[in-house]
């Protein structure tokens, strides 16, 4: 690790949980559960309609007071209220970062630069409702009077991956009238693949951009628009087809936008944060706007779960000294998402954007290059199809991965007992990720069935499975708005308590610009008269450049 500031490890409460990582090393966690019956229901938590089963983690009650006395040492509790008052913690662009003042439903004013937010944050909701009513009702229809059958929804990143999460997991609420698409990428074929199954006369387009800025999303736009009018639309119609949710109107405007089918965004919210302002405009579509407040509802209730309970009992808190306790005592790389629930499939991918850029960083808040890991490297996938991918490696991998099963007490779908079978899976992983097998049970299990002693002895390493792999188990009734939200806010906390803890700023993201910027120059190379370089450049690019123009020739 580079040099610099030494503040956080010189703490005394770090200090001491390095030296209480030491002791534990030997430790079991089936010893422990072994010793103590109540391990179980002493490490259970609930709270915003989630439970917290974090009794399989290489942790005792001393422990997680040490963790809390971090927590308490690197100011979590005050930042909490710093955030939640509107301070400018987001210190790199001075401002705040105030997702949560989205979901809250009271009148007690959140000022930023001396102005109350919440009337605009609830003009904004009701714009939303009247948008949603109209659709759904079919006052508003496409140019020929057809109903809308499909949103295309046209946005990057946090203005994608958050509506896509939510608008899958609550699939069950769907309106019958509207089918959801996404496009994100620049790639032709995310587009071309859309617009195929789409009706221009019954499709609305959503174009998603907090700066109307990015590139994806600009391009991927323009060809809807042209696809549009070259499938019998006017320029006087786009306004009928064409809706954007922006913090930047005037490029909006320029864009061809109409003025009334701009709903603001605001550079108080994050990218990655805004799922619950008007970049939920396709999941309010597709759910209808009674379910969207509900979502909203659920988040609020983790945010006021988040903001009043002890830090001992504090979900995201719990989790997020977890994920600091593996990563920076224990070693831990990477950490697992693994909800077991088809619906939340595409969750780890939005904790990914919102746990990775958020705490990817290599400085502290005032610049010191940090001296200990920040972010892990967050990825997963959905059980059961995983354990026949990538748990091998879980179990018998040599890295430590902690890992978070998520599931829903009961199914949306409750096909045959596939739902007890499902809820077994994930227990059995959990378990055996935590009790492993011994040298000697595997021994028995091979004699019992009756192999050579030579054989025994040879297979016996090769079934051994360590164990003490620490995991969470989140529940939840059913994968409703209000759980789905409770979720999603759960881990946008879990992420700033760690970024409090790391000193990071949690709300920039300056490491994505580089590639921005450079991806302009590379690319009046490639379609340019010459290709040649004009600014800084190296002979691996040069020549992938000139392999890209020479494309025909070569026949790549
Ligand atoms: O909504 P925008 O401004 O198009 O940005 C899309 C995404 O791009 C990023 O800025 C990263 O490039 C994300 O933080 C953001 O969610």
């Amino acid at each position: 690790m580079p040099e610099g500031s030494a503040s956080l490890t010189s703490r005394q409460q770090w200090q001491a949980l390095a030296r209480h990582q030491k002791d534990l090393e030997n430790t079991q966690m089936r010893e422990l559960f072994r010793k103590d019956p109540e391990r179980a229901s002493r490490f259970f938590i609930t709270g915003g309609g989630l439970s917290l089963d974090y009794s399989r983690n290489r942790a005792t009650d001393e422990t997680f007071g040490k963790l809390t006395a971090l927590a308490r040492a690197c100011g979590v509790p005050e930042r909490i209220e710093a955030m939640f008052r509107g301070e400018a913690i987001n210190i790199t662009e001075k401002r705040p970062a105030l997702h949560v003042a989205l979901r809250d439903p009271g009148r007690e004013p959140v000022l930023v630069g001396g102005e109350d937010i919440t009337p605009e944050v609830r003009h904004t909701l009701d714009r939303m409702e009247a948008f949603v009513q109209d659709i759904l009702n079919r006052r508003r229809t496409g140019r020929t009077g057809k109903v809308f059958t499909d949103v295309v929804s046209i946005g990057i990143g946090g203005s994608f991956l958050g509506p896509k999460l939510v608008s899958e997991a609550l699939k069950p609420y769907w309106h019958e009238q509207l089918q959801p698409h996404y496009v994100a990428n620049i790639d032709g074929t995310h587009i071309a693949e859309v617009l195929r199954r789409v009706n221009p006369e019954t499709t609305l387009f959503l174009i998603q951009s907090k700066s109307f800025g990015t590139q994806e999303t600009l391009e991927n736009s323009k060809i809807a628009r042209d696809w549009f009018l070259d499938n019998g639309g006017a320029h006087a119609d786009i306004e009928k087809h064409f809706v954007a949710v922006t913090a930047n109107t005037p490029e909006a405007i320029s864009f061809g936008m109409a003025e009334d089918n701009i709903f603001p965004m605001w550079g108080w919210v994050g990218g990655r944060y805004s799922l619950w302002s008007a970049i939920g405009l396709p999941v309010a579509l597709t759910i209808g706007m009674a379910n969207f407040r509900a979502l909203l509802q659920g988040a609020h209730e983790m945010d006021n779960h988040f903001r009043n309970t002890p830090l001992e009992q504090n979900l995201p808190v719990v989790m997020a000294m977890l994920g600091i306790w593996y990563s920076n005592f224990w070693g831990a790389e990477t950490h697992a998402i693994l909800p077991y629930d088809h619906y939340l499939r595409s969750l780890p991918a939005h904790l990914q954007q919102l746990d990775m850029e958020s705490n990817g960083k290599r400085v502290t808040q005032q610049g010191e290059p940090l001296t200990y890991h920040s972010g892990p490297v967050i990825w997963g996938g959905v059980g059961a199809n995983g354990q026949h991918a990538f748990h091998q490696l879980l179990h018998q991998g040599t890295r430590l991965i902690p890992a978070d099963f998520i599931i829903p007490l009961k199914s949306h779908n409750p096909v045959a007992s596939h739902h007890a079978t499902l809820f077994a899976n994930c227990l059995s992983q959990s378990r055996a990720l935590m009790a492993g097998k011994t040298l000697q049970e595997a021994t028995e299990e091979l004699q019992k069935e009756g192999l050579s002693a030579a054989d025994v002895e040879f297979l016996a390493p090769h079934k051994v499975i360590p164990g003490n792999k620490p995991s969470n188990t989140l529940l939840m009734d059913k994968a409703t708005p209000e759980t789905v939200g409770a979720l999603i806010a759960l881990y946008e906390h879990r992420t700033f308590v760690q970024g409090i803890i790391w000193d990071v700023d949690s709300f920039d993201q300056w490491g994505v610009e580089l590639g921005k910027q450079l991806g302009k120059g590379i690319l009046d190379r490639l379609t340019g008269e010459t290709g040649e370089a004009t600014g800084a450049s190296d002979s691996s690019t040069d020549n992938l450049i000139r392999l890209f123009r020479n494309q025909s020739e070569t026949g790549l």
